[in-house]
């Protein structure tokens, strides 16, 4: 795929089914977000694959979370949570972990993460697979934080679900750059 494609084209892609990536294809990925552009090169990025049975580990953790935060919680919303990560094959949890540096704010460091899991998007949709970028309550959740191992400088910045579109891809919007974009003469 050429590259400008790739880039005008991807798709965030939600309804998505079996097979997960192959190590091959996920390798491919990371070897992308890798390339993200990094001040300093802290490489403050951490990544959590998980597949199969942990998937249902992790909705147990999250809806255990959830009463945890809401013990007012309906059964609906702890079986919905429960359910979470069984909307694709294989979850990605992109963990931004802020160093402290005399020249590089946090700031840089989690934008640095942020672009990282770009990476990871277009790759995967490079291949041929499918792809969304998801937060939700429980990427700020301290419990399901510190069940995932995460340690007190580190942050979820999202779960990213990959697996082989269902159905076909969505036509992205056509947006104007003329919209958003002005350019500065400095003059006057
Ligand atoms: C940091 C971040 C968090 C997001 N969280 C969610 C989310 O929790 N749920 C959701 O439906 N979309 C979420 N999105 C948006 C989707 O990933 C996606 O970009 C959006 O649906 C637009 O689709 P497109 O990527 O095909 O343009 C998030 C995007 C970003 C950058």
């Amino acid at each position: 795929m050429e590259a400008l494609d790739l880039m005008l084209n991807r798709v965030s892609v939600t309804r998505l089914t079996d097979p997960a990536p192959t190590s091959a294809q996920l390798d491919l990925m990371f070897r992308a977000a890798l390339r993200a552009p990094d001040h300093g090169q802290l490489r403050p990025w951490r990544f959590l694959t998980i597949q199969g049975e942990a998937r249902e580990r992790l909705g147990k953790l999250m809806a255990e979370s959830l009463r945890v935060r809401s013990p007012e919680a309906s059964d609906d919303a702890l079986l919905k949570a429960r359910k979470m990560p069984l909307r694709a094959p294989l979850l990605v949890v992109v963990i931004a972990r802020v160093q402290p540096h005399p020249k590089v704010p946090g700031s840089e460091q989690v934008l640095a993460v942020s672009c990282a899991a770009h990476g990871l998007l277009l790759a995967a949709h490079a291949q041929g697979l499918g792809a969304v970028w998801r937060t939700g309550e429980f990427s700020y959740d301290p419990y399901l934080a510190k069940a995932l191992g995460l340690t007190g400088d580190e942050q979820i910045l999202g779960f990213i679900y990959i697996g082989t579109p269902e159905g076909t891809l969505r036509t992205p919007p056509a947006l104007e750059p003329k919209q958003f974009v002005s350019e500065w003469t400095g003059a006057n």
